[in-house]
């Protein structure tokens, strides 16, 4: 069988570095292209230099090609560009993987209706773990259903653009879900001032960003009396890497579809 092709966009971020190491890596997938923005620091540089291996693969800042050359393309990157790659993915009928966060309702239409032509896996977390996590959190909310204040805590480095963390609503929607809650409607994201007691329908998000954690989610259930805490550290990127490769081998033969990593992994 031939190899899968991977093209990786967003090739000099901190994701795009760690996603280009696990292609060179996976048995059975080849790294086709690496691209990034035109005039980022990296174009025509190799795309092993920055994780210390060459590859012959020089990063370019021509994305069409890029996508072309490939059978899948793994994009984390930000909304806009996502969108302008998925627009030419749709274009020549490639797969993709999405692992970027922060889109609109509207964008996440976008991605939707993309995955009609062209089949897709939009995540906003890749780790095998928090997708474990995601389960945990649908039985603990089974469990405690009333009675418990649900709060959800998400520590990110110092240079994550998004609040609160694509995770952190996802767990936020898993759980309202179980409650028979809108997290539209239950939301509340931050307080401050004379905020009143608090609703027991809300759902609250705190928000930490320093230095370079990678990655802390905790959903704090609140009883009187008892506390329960789901956590989950990231204390590398390499997991979402790797679950970006097992995603980009889940698509491969699909002609269309929207999933998720909960999909991948045979958790539905
Ligand atoms: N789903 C998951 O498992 C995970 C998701 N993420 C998400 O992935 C995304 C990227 O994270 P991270 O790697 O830390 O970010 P970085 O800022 O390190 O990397 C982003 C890359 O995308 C490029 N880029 C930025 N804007 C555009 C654009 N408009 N068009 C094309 N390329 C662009 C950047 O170029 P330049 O340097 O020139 O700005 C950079 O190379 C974030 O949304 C983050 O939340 C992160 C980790 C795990
Ligand atoms: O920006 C990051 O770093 C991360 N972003 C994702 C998110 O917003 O949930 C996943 C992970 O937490 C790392």
């Amino acid at each position: 069988m031939s190899p899968l092709r991977i093209a990786i966009a967003g090739a000099s971020g901190r994701m795009g570095r760690m996603l280009i190491e696990a292609t060179l890596r996976e048995e059975g997938a080849v790294l086709a292209s690496a691209f990034d923005r035109p005039g980022t620091t990296f174009i025509g540089r190799d795309a092993g230099e920055l994780s210390g291996s060459a590859t012959g693969v020089l990063i370019t800042d021509d994305s069409r090609a890029a996508i072309a050359a490939a059978d899948c393309v793994i994009d984390f990157t930000r909304p806009e560009g996502t969108l302008a790659h998925l627009a030419i993915a749709r274009e020549l009928g490639k797969a993709m993987v999405i692992g970027t966060t922060g889109f609109s309702t509207t964008e996440k239409e976008t991605i939707a209706a993309a995955a009609q032509t062209i089949p897709v896996v939009f995540a906003p977390n890749m780790a095998v773990g928090v997708n474990a996590v995601f389960k945990l959190l649908e039985v603990a909310a089974r469990i405690l259903n009333d009675g418990y204040d649900v709060e959800v805590i998400e520590a990110h480095h110092r240079f994550k653009v998004d609040a609160p963390s694509g995770t952190a609503l996802r767990m936020g929607e898993v759980v309202a879900r179980e409650l028979g809650r809108d997290l539209e409607m239950c939301a509340i994201y931050g307080r401050e001032g004379v905020t009143g007691e608090r609703k027991a329908e809300t759902i609250g998000f705190s928000t930490i960003r320093g230095g370079d954690v990678v990655g802390d989610h905790t959903v704090l259930f609140a009883g009187i009396g008892e506390r329960i805490e789901i956590t989950h550290k990231s204390g590398s990127r390499m997991p979402y890497a790797s679950g970006s490769l097992r995603a980009a081998r889940f698509l491969a033969g699909r002609s269309s579809g929207l999933f998720d990593m909960q999909d991948v992994l045979g958790l539905r």
